[in-house]
């Protein structure tokens, strides 16, 4: 199963096009998107979701292309679930309505609706806040709703844009490791600018900036990048490499012969393979600024 944008356009009113003919296929079931800020990558979610729709090129999945009639567009929208990056519940629903709800508009009945909304929260852990208001969850609960209605309606493919954004390093670790567990039974597609999010949970990385994929390839090889020589702040450098606020590299890369640390401390805790993941991400997207 895959999901392809072949010779994508795309552009928001009379900005630049955003997406000059954009070619990529995902078939990798545990898939992050990574790339700094406005480098396309919630835009691309949105075109995967089909709640934008390319100018010219296509996007599909398993072949289905949600533009090419009302029955490809359900069909594509039941196969593919989008969690963006602001998950609103709706207001007087509980959680376990707001997840039935989400089955009921995917063409559910009312009652298979209401059963897999159980099942669902109960796999991602919140069972026990079922009846609670879901406007009084916290941001990783919500997320963690938001997937519940994804597995309502058994989506083959899970787009989440920014999931982890705003969560504190607890919450970031739950998410990891339920999104983890999930990608054995989904496909999952997660876009982030966070690099430790990627660690030990995707099997390929994709990463996009100014609206190219810079690098498509297995977890291993993109932190394989990381001990190359090359770019960077050269040799010597094996420490330091790091992400501003909006994602863009901030730092060294280590060079040739340094080596790459297996773990480093965070704001957000001890993270396995966090640097070589970090200086891979600064050599594709280092640039002048
Ligand atoms: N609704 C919109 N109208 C006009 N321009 C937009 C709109 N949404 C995004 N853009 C522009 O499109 C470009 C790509 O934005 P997009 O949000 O897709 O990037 P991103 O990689 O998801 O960034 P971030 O990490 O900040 O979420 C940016 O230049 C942004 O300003």
């Amino acid at each position: 199963m895959a999901l392809e944008f072949q010779r994508l356009e795309f552009q928001y009113g009379r900005k630049a096009c955003l997406f000059t003919g954009l070619d990529l296929r995902i078939d990798n079931p545990a898939t992050v998107l990574l790339g700094p800020n406005g480098a396309g990558k919630s835009t691309l979610m949105a075109l995967a979701a089909s709640q934008l729709s390319p100018h010219r090129g296509s996007v599909s999945w398993h072949g289905v292309n949600p533009a090419a009639g009302a029955g490809d567009r359900a069909a594509y929208r039941r196969a593919v679930a989008w969690l963006p990056q602001q998950i609103t519940p709706v207001p007087g629903l509980s959680v376990r309505e707001q997840v039935a709800y989400c089955g009921w508009l995917k063409g559910m009945s009312r009652a298979a609706a209401w059963r897999a909304s159980a099942v669902a929260l109960a796999r991602v852990g919140l069972g026990e806040l079922a009846d609670r208001s879901g406007q009084r969850l916290s941001g990783g609960q919500l997320r963690r709703m938001g997937i519940a209605g994804c597995l309502a309606h058994h989506s083959e493919l899970i787009l989440m844009d920014e999931p982890t954004a705003g969560l504190d390093p607890t919450q970031r670790a739950v998410f990891r490791d339920l999104v983890e567990e999930l990608t054995s039974e989904v496909n999952v597609i997660v876009s982030t600018h966070q690099t430790e999010d990627l660690i030990g949970t995707y099997r390929q990385v994709v990463v996009l900036d100014r609206g190219q994929v810079r690098f498509q390839g297995a977890t291993e090889e993109f932190h394989a990048l990381a001990a190359e020589g090359g770019t960077g702040a050269g040799p010597g450098n094996a420490t330091g490499a790091g992400a501003d606020e909006s994602g863009r590299p901030t730092a060294a890369v280590p060079g040739p012969g340094t080596g790459t640390s297996t773990s480093t401390s965070t704001s957000t805790g001890t993270v396995a393979g966090a640097p070589s993941a970090e200086a891979a991400y600064a050599r594709l997207i280092e640039r002048e600024t």
